[in-house]
């Protein structure tokens, strides 16, 4: 059992998340209004340790109108607990799960604790799977999956994701340091590919929306 996993990004034509040097205003204001409604919709909104050190990122609803009651629970991907003290997921303005491993520093988790909600799986690494079932136990029915680049490849290789959502701005960037939508170790060979199905596509601004769902693997 596991909430039903959306993957939502904007993404460069060569399809980059950010620049090489971690700048990563993509969205044109259209479709930020789109992400902000669809955080709306989720119970919860997950992303990567990463993200949250490059981008110290808000993850509410703060694009469109909306109640703070309105605002999804905020999931950090933390093996290690190393989410800053200060950082602003960790505001009053919506419940925040971080979610550790075994590997993690008892004294952080201690401190992290004050402020949010630890859930520890996996030995080094989050098990993702694990966590999955942790949450919708939690009543989490509906996630939004926000990136970075890592965790997108994770999620998606366990099997975990059911839809993907992009938007392509028109921009190149470049960089092979720079992060694409999917990242991680990769699949060696495309006969392995993650398989999806373009289910709807529109323009919004000058970005293009595509969403797929994401087939299941016959393995
Ligand atoms: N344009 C867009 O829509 C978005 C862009 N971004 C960008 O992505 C970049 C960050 O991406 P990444 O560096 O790839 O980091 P990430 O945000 O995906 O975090 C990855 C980290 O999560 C931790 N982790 C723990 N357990 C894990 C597991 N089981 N699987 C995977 N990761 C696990 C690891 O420490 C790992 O290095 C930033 O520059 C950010 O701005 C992030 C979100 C959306
Ligand atoms: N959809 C989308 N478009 C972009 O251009 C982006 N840079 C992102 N980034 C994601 O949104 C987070 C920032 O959220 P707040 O505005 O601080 O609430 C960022 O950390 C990425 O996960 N997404």
């Amino acid at each position: 059992m596991k909430p039903y996993v959306i993957l939502n990004a904007a993404m460069t034509l060569d399809g980059k998340i950010a620049t090489h040097t971690g700048s990563s205003e993509i969205s044109g204001k259209e479709d930020l209004k789109r992400v902000h409604r669809l955080r709306r919709e989720c119970d919860a909104i997950m992303v990567g340790i990463n993200t949250v050190l490059i981008d110290n990122p808000r993850l509410t609803i703060h694009k469109i109108k909306a109640d703070k009651s309105e605002n999804p629970t905020r999931i950090v991907v933390d093996s290690k607990a190393r989410t800053p003290l200060n950082s602003r997921i960790l505001n009053k303005e919506a419940p925040t799960i971080i979610a550790t491993s075994k590997s993690a520093p008892k004294e952080r988790i201690r401190k992290l604790s004050q402020k949010a909600k630890i859930i520890t799986t996996g030995n080094k690494k989050v098990n993702l799977k694990k966590l999955m079932a942790e949450l919708k136990k939690m009543g989490i029915k509906k996630l939004m999956l926000e990136g970075g680049s890592t965790l997108n490849f994770s999620m998606l290789k366990e099997g975990l994701v059911d839809e993907v959502r992009v938007a392509i701005a028109p921009m190149i960037v470049g960089g092979v340091k720079a992060k694409t939508l999917v990242g991680g170790q990769g699949i060696p060979y495309m006969k392995d590919a993650i398989k999806l199905q373009l289910k709807k596509y529109h323009t919004l601004g000058k970005d293009l929306i595509l969403e797929y769902k994401v087939l299941k693997s016959q393995k």
